[in-house]
């Protein structure tokens, strides 16, 4: 049996979390573009062509001399040709002359700005300029978004459609992404009844299941649910184990506080390796990190708010560190709209509720009810609030840290 940390802070945790995915980052796997969203980037994309990649017009309308533009504003042109978008046709413009053109054509040679065709009159061959545009108008110029040999994307980005949609606009049709973790959802307990089936007395729907694959499938992945554990060592080891075999990370939740049928961090002892058990937190206190077989093993509390708050926190932090993801995700604060008194040491995730005011200020509504089974509270919330490890009051007005979800 191995020694391990518990009852640690939570940056504790964290720290532990980030080095442990850090060693085992997983290997990375080449993409066709339509594959690749959410995923996060396993290598540097480096542009071989400028963007954009030759001179062109963003509007459609007629590509001319400035210095042929009288001052008085009514010019006119001689029209000599057209350009439209897809193929350049070496047109060149002499003084007095103009070519039509349209949003995205290459701009003709000797032509250096583009007058919208609102501000024009067309008779025959003749184009008159009626409003004068600035010099350079209307004109994109080639390399003026990126450069032959920027480094527009960076290994560790997720992938966001912008992030993707600039590797197409390079010409990149495939991208190195990390893999993502394979996850097997497990569930434990006696009292667990699939929703649709009759409740027998003493016994509650398994909402874990689905709360904790979809926090999972959020955030990209594809995980797999297991049958529901029953309170039971021997079935309860074999089961995991046989997971533990094939997945990358194992999550389970309930079994792991301090009750007789709480097999699971012993199992973890004897057969695996625990990382840490239980962190100064609230809800999600009994969380247990280890390893088991291949995998990684997090076993969450059972009751339901602290699946939400530990996958939110901790898990994802794994989930994200196994993916080599480099780009903090960003945080959010917010003003207290009621007033909070935290009666307890541990590090609080409270649910509340977010909305901007007409100032522009981000505003929080705390719960009241904060008790880990209360999943109406979370599902009538849309984010956790982080009341860091002490007791105090928070007055109305108080900014505290956020994570939507
Ligand atoms: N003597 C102690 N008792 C408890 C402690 C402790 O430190 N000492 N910790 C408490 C805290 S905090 C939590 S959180 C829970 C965690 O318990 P477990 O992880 O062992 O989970 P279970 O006992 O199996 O279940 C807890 C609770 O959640 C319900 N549950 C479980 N699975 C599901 C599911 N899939 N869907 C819906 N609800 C589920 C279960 O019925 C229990 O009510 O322990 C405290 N006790
Ligand atoms: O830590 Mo437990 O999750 O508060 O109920």
């Amino acid at each position: 049996m191995n020694e391990f940390p518990t009852r640690i802070a939570f940056e504790q945790a964290r720290s532990i979390v980030e080095s442990v995915a850090a060693g085992r980052q997983l290997p990375s796997e080449g993409l066709a573009l339509p594959r690749a969203h959410g995923r996060v980037l396993a290598q540097d994309a480096i542009t071989a062509i400028p963007l954009p990649p030759f001179d062109n017009s963003a509007m459609d309308g007629y590509a001319l001399r400035h210095a042929d533009l009288g001052s008085d504003g009514d010019t006119a042109l001689r029209l000599v040709g057209e350009q439209f978008a897809g193929l350049s046709l070496d047109l060149r413009i002499g003084p007095g002359q103009c070519s039509r053109i349209t949003t995205g054509a290459p701009m003709p040679q000797g032509a250096d700005t583009v007058v919208m065709k609102e501000n024009t009159r067309i008779d025959g061959d003749t184009v008159r300029v009626l409003i004068a545009p600035k010099p350079g108008a209307h004109v994109r110029r080639a390399g003026e978004d990126t450069k032959i040999g920027d480094r527009v994307l960076q290994a560790g980005q997720p992938l966001t459609p912008s992030r993707i949609a600039l590797a197409a606009s390079i010409g990149m049709a495939a991208l190195e992404v990390a893999q993502r973790p394979t996850v097997a959802v497990f569930t434990t307990g006696d009292e667990l009844v699939e929703p649709g089936l009759p409740l027998r007395p003493g016994q509650i729907y398994n909402s874990n299941r689905e709360l904790l694959m979809g926090l999972l499938r959020a955030d990209g992945l594809e995980p797999t649910a297991w049958p529901t554990l029953p309170d039971d060592p021997a079935r309860i080891e074999s089961m995991l184990r046989d997971a533990a075999q094939a997945f990358d990370i194992v999550i389970t939740c309930g079994a792991v506080s301090a009750g007789e049928k709480d097999f699971i961090p012993t199992l973890l002892q004897s057969q695996g390796r625990v990382h840490f058990w239980k962190v100064r937190m609230r809800p999600g206190m009994p969380l247990l990190f280890g390893e088991l077989e291949r995998a990684l093993f997090l076993g969450l509390p059972g009751n339901p708010v602290s699946v939400l708050a530990t996958y939110l926190t901790l898990g994802r932090m794994l989930v994200d560190g196994l993916q080599g993801r480099g780009e903090p995700r960003p945080r959010f604060f917010a003003r207290l709209s009621a007033p909070w008194h935290k009666a307890h040491e541990r590090l609080e995730f409270l649910r509340g509720r977010l909305q901007s005011a007409s100032d522009g200020i981000l505003h929080v509504q705390p719960n009241p009810a904060d008790g880990s089974h209360r999943m109406r509270a979370a599902a009538d919330s849309d984010a956790l609030i982080v009341l860091p490890e002490r007791v105090a009051d928070y007055a109305v007005g108080g900014v505290v840290e956020v994570l939507p979800y």
